[in-house]
């Protein structure tokens, strides 16, 4: 190329740049209006004070919508718009023949013209083809354009051109090939991304997602939804993005019913936490499973054998039992003193009396009534008998009606209460499985088919509950109900005077509308009936009303949500997943994981394993490909290991290299410190996150070497995660310690978007023999890691 071309091009792009530097001015200028004008409507909302209980609840909904308003204009504040795509002409044409769409965060209308838009929310189906389209299905683009701002300037742009003709006109075409020079944009946006350094929070990827990761986000599939992918596809992005994805075209529906995310643990929640206000959604629910119980937050953990047998189905009985145990026969017949005669339950009669509450085949404290109330009549029975006969020596006088006072007097009698409480005691989950675990004569008669030795993997002396205590709960919930039928016919009684006061003020509000909107003559006013219907106000004058429904699911253990997204849904036991379907009725979910990667023993290595009992072969499997982490010469390692657990398990494609080969050192037991510490300390040289790789019983020892970025952690801490810099530890004890230890190191490698060294102190498993083994790292990678 000449220097007149040089400058020749230089100058096209400076022209260019202005030219979208002024469109996106102009989106600026739109988006500070919209956000004043929902500022100025906030303001008159929240000074306006009083009024019937319907202009408090309207206020109330105008305050939230507001509220969101300005979250969701705050959070598009940067990258703004960040793609353009040229179409052939169909809708309004520029000037050289082409329909040009903006693509952004939000969307945005043009009022001054007619609500033509501006900018197209990504999630718009008229924004698809700028992810969809390639050069042999166009789908009409001519042209893709990035954007590249920093705060409100736009400093770069990338074309990608889709045609060969549209090349030509902008002079991009390399002659003897024919082939558009400039078709890499898409690709240089997306390396850029994947090159950054970490900051150990994920970002959003709504800027470069791929057409294998669109089709997921947007599919319409209505039951369950499996994405399986090795690691680094974008299975968690894809899940978020799709969660923000079905917000949008499912408002109105998933708003009330809320979406639920579970994730592995709370690091990793805490990790992913931004990637959703991000995209302007702040309602989604984000728990793991260990805190998806309400009120009880796991603050122990399992040993592995624990949290295996935990997770298993043999539970079921166990908790059975564990609730059956509590119906309790007396040893001894049981004497209780009533009105001065002496009465006795034996153990015939409580048995008559059990047998009648559990076939009603209610829960535990459901059936209560009816075990309370056989008891009392044998009791009175008894108690007519010797009264009767003492009364007037002979049959017994007494009628109906003293019969039913002697019953009611029974029901209140200390004693008589105190013995039923003991034979039939109303229960809470959270007393039978402190009473299992803490008491191994109680673990012994539920669990008669595990071993002494499980049984005693299960006992435990302090206070607290593990993750994988919660499904039991809540199985032990089901299994002892709640006996609210008082409630719940109160709160359904308010419930349908809330809907009828709602609907009249709507209706009033529908009267006035056209006269409203004259006197303000402004087209933007929202009136309440184009946002809500009849339910949805009365929601807003609940008493929750002040909640959001993301709060009220998470206190409300018989929430049943809209949309479940489960991320490393490999990880879920067999009892997590009969907790999780409760919530989810229409099974509309979607799974994100990969079987290669379960590191819980209670896990699965099988979708249908799990799904069957559920949704039986009513799932459909999706497969993402390409690794968007881990660079090419990290997963040539992490193909060994593959190959070890799953022969058959494809390993996903790299997108890119990063010019670093992973190195192993061996070192001796007493120098490992050292070479642990001087790895860490060459890497604080670099930009980016760090992780220190370690066997559960190592942490402590390195934890000194923790900083803002760098990470010492076992591989259950950094499932999720990725780092720059990965330095594993003692690779032959991460295996040997869990049963599924070879999937743990597949994943201790995979967390690295450039380097991987590894420090050992016996030899390494045969799977790793690929490394490059040096005596320090620079000397693996000698050019400077070029
Ligand atoms: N289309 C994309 N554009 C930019 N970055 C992407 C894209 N897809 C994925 N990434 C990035 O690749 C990295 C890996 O993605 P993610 O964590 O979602 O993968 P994963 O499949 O969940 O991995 P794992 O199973 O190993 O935990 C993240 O940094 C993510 O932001």
């Amino acid at each position: 190329m000449t220097r007149s071309d040089e400058t020749g091009d230089a100058t096209a792009e400076a022209t260019e740049l202005a030219l979208e530097q002024r469109y996106v001015d102009r989106l600026y200028g739109r988006l500070d209006d919209l956000r004043r004008y929902a500022q100025e409507r906030l303001r008159t909302v929240l000074l306006e004070s009083g009024g019937t209980p319907q202009a408090r609840s309207e206020r109330e909904s105008f305050n939230q919508l507001y509220t969101d308003d300005l979250a969701k204009y705050d959070a598009a504040e940067n990258g703004l718009c960040f793609g353009r795509i040229d179409l052939e002409r169909g809708g309004d044409g520029t000037d050289d023949g082409t329909e040009a769409r903006y693509i952004g965060r939000v969307g945005i209308l043009d009022e001054q013209g007619d609500f033509e838009p501006l900018l197209l929310d990504w999630r718009a189906p008229l924004a698809r083809p700028f992810y969809l389209a390639t050069p042999a299905t166009p789908d009409g683009v001519t042209r893709r354009r990035h954007l590249r701002s920093r705060s409100r300037r736009i400093v770069g742009l990338a074309d990608e051109y889709l045609d060969v003709a549209a090349a030509q006109r902008a002079g991009v075409v390399d002659a003897s090939t024919g082939a558009a020079t400039a078709g890499v944009a898409g690709e240089s946006a997306l390396l850029a991304a994947l090159d950054a350094a970490r900051t150990g929070h994920m970002n959003d990827i709504v800027e470069t997602i791929q057409s294998e990761q669109d089709a997921i986000i947007r599919s319409e599939h209505r039951s369950v939804l499996v994405v399986q992918g090795g690691p680094g596809t974008g299975k968690t992005a894809v899940a978020l993005h799709r969660a923000a994805y079905l917000l949008y075209t499912y408002r109105k529906q998933l708003d009330r019913a809320g979406v639920l995310i579970i994730g592995p643990n709370s690091t990793f929640l805490d990790y992913i936490g931004q990637v959703l206000p991000s995209l302007g959604e702040t309602g989604v629910l984000l728990s793991t499973i260990g805190d998806l119980y309400p009120g009880v937050v796991a603050t122990v953990d399992d040993s592995l054998r624990g949290g295996e047998l935990k997770g298993s189905l043999d539970m079921l009985d166990v908790c059975k039992r564990a609730v059956r145990d509590r119906q309790e026969l007396p040893k001894e017949p049981v004497r209780v003193v009533f009105d001065t005669y002496e009465l006795v339950l034996d153990r015939k009669t409580v048995s008559t009396a059990r047998g009648r509450a559990r076939s009603s085949r209610k829960p535990h404290n459901i059936a209560r009534p009816v075990f309370v109330k056989a008891v009392i009549d044998a009791l009175a029975r008894q108690f007519a008998s010797i009264v009767g006969e003492n009364l007037v020596g002979g049959g017994n006088l007494l009628s109906g009606e003293d019969l039913a006072d002697i019953r009611s007097e029974m029901r209140e009698d200390p004693a008589i209460l105190r013995e039923i409480d003991r034979l039939w005691p109303t229960l809470t989950p959270q007393e039978v499985l402190t009473g299992l675990w803490r008491d191994p004569r109680r673990l012994a008669s539920a669990a008669p088919g595990l071993t002494e030795s499980d049984r005693a993997e299960l006992v435990r002396t302090g206070p607290g509950f593990s993750p994988a205590d919660a499904p039991l709960l809540d199985e032990l919930a089901e299994l002892l109900g709640v006996d609210d039928s008082a409630e719940r016919e109160r709160s359904a009684r308010r419930w349908r005077q809330q809907i009828e006061d709602a609907q009249g003020a709507l209706d009033i509000l529908t009267g006035s509308a056209s006269q409203d909107i004259e006197d303000e003559l402004d087209p933007e006013i929202l009136m309440a009936y184009d946002i809500m219907d009849a339910e949805q106000l009365a929601e807003r004058q609940d008493g929750n009303r002040s909640l959001t429904t993301a709060e009220r699911a998470a206190g409300d253990r018989t929430w049943t949500y809209g949309h479940v997204i489960v991320d490393e849904a490999q990880e879920l036991s067999h009892m997590a997943w009969r907790m999780l379907m409760r919530r989810i009725p229409n099974r509309w979910m979607t799974l994100v994981g990969d079987t290669a990667q379960t590191g819980d023993p209670a896990g699965t290595s099988s979708w249908q394993e799990v799904l069957e009992p559920y949704v039986a072969r009513r799932w459909k499997l999706t497969e993402l490909t390409v690794n968007y982490r881990t660079p090419s010469e990290i997963m040539t390692i992490a193909h060994d290991v593959l190959a070890e657990i799953d022969p058959a398990q494809q390993l996903p494609r790299s997108i890119r290299d990063s010019g670093h080969r992973p190195w192993a050192r061996r070192v001796s037991e007493d120098g490992l410190d050292d070479a642990v510490a001087a790895a860490v300390e060459a890497e604080t040289q670099l930009p980016g996150t760090t992780a220190v790789v370690v066997p559960q019983g190592m942490r402590s020892r390195f934890a000194h070497l923790e900083s803002d970025t760098v990470s010492v952690a076992t591989v259950r801490d950094v499932k999720g995660l990725e780092f720059d810099a990965v330095h594993l530890v003692e690779p032959h004890a991460v295996v040997a310690e869990s049963p599924r230890g070879t999937s743990d190191l597949y994943v201790a490698l995979t967390r690295a978007t450039q380097r991987l060294g590894v420090l050992h102190t016996e030899s390494l498993p045969e799977s790793l023999s690929g490394l490059t083994h040096t005596e320090s790292p620079e000397a693996a990678n000698p050019r400077g890691g070029e």
